[in-house]
């Protein structure tokens, strides 16, 4: 079992949360994280938490491909040396929730040159190391007639191994989007140890609109962890714009700060029309509430999964 925190001294944290709307652009996404580096420095937190897509969100499968950032052992990679230097810059840990990473299999093995990439969280250190590299398991290949339809699986390949990370803010369960559907997927990572849930994301405005804050609360409710989830918000290209409402909720299950969507709702401002991307939302969390929701309700000693 992984137990947690080395690091943490005491039990509060600050930590910074963005919305971002990330386009196929990579300079200005990166200009974007770097300037949510530099508001979450100057509000003295010691981690931010970017999206999925955070650094490039494509216009189609074939330029997805062609953009993706090589594999991370490979010396020139455009994102993840931009991303290291923004932590460097900056002393924070960053939370990069997905970036397009090459060199994964293709679906036909026959057909070798359409390859495919992972789509990777990675946790940065202060000083720029790569803590943890987790490839997204679940793809979301989804057909809602006139409403979504989105196929990663024709870009991306699926990982195969769950992963927690020792962090300054506790020990994190590091997902991605889709992930959030799947709760087998969260008692593992708190099984493992995990305090933290991380969900960043760039949900649909459909799925978000019905699914999103129901299922993000009742994933912290029922392992008893903060949840954190940045989001991508508005419109990326002519055919994709995502729902918004980054989001941090407490291992009670109650929301302690929302960046709000095109229909309102945020916590942070006040209508939709202020909403602005980049933004970040910075919020203490307290450890000491994962102890207390675990006492209050003790879910762990309680399960009996093995036993049906
Ligand atoms: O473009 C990329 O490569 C990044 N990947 C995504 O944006 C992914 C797959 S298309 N989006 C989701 O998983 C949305 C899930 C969702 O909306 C839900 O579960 O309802």
């Amino acid at each position: 079992m992984h137990m947690s925190t080395a690091f943490t001294s005491g039990s509060k944290h600050r930590i910074a949360v963005a919305q971002l709307r990330s386009t196929s652009d990579k300079f200005s996404n990166l200009l974007d994280v770097a300037r949510c580096a530099g508001w979450a420095k100057r509000d003295g937190a010691a981690m931010l938490f970017l999206p999925e897509c955070c650094c490039f969100l494509g216009e189609s499968a074939s330029q997805t491909l062609e953009e993706a950032d090589p594999p991370i052992q490979d010396a020139d990679i455009l994102i993840l040396d931009g991303l290291r230097n923004i932590a460097r810059e900056s002393g924070l840990w960053i939370s990069a929730g997905g970036i397009h990473v090459s060199g994964a299999p293709p679906h036909d093995t026959a057909d070798p040159d359409h390859s495919r990439v992972y789509n990777t969280h990675l946790i940065i250190d202060c000083v720029g190391t790569v803590k943890c590299l987790y490839r997204k398991i679940h793809l979301f290949d989804v057909e809602i007639p006139g409403q979504v339809s989105l196929r990663e699986s024709a870009t991306t390949a699926p990982g195969k191994a769950v992963k927690v990370c020792d962090s300054p803010i506790g020990c994190l369960g590091v997902t991605i989007c889709y992930d959030l559907r799947f709760p087998e997927m969260y008692v593992k990572l708190t099984t493992q140890g995990a305090q933290i849930l991380l969900v960043p994301s760039a949900f649909t405005i459909p799925t978000g609109t019905a699914h999103w804050h129901t299922l993000l609360r009742a994933r912290a409710i029922e392992n008893q962890c903060f949840v954190i989830a940045a989001a991508q918000f508005g419109e990326h290209n002519h055919k994709r714009e995502s729902y918004g409402h980054a989001l941090i909720v407490d291992p009670w299950g109650e929301v302690l700060a929302d960046a709000g969507g095109a229909d309102g709702g945020g916590t942070v401002s006040i209508d939709a029309s202020n909403l602005v991307t980049p933004s970040i939302m910075v919020q203490e969390i307290d450890l000491d509430l994962v102890t207390s929701a675990r006492q209050r309700i003790p879910i762990q000693n309680h399960r009996r999964a093995a036993e049906f």
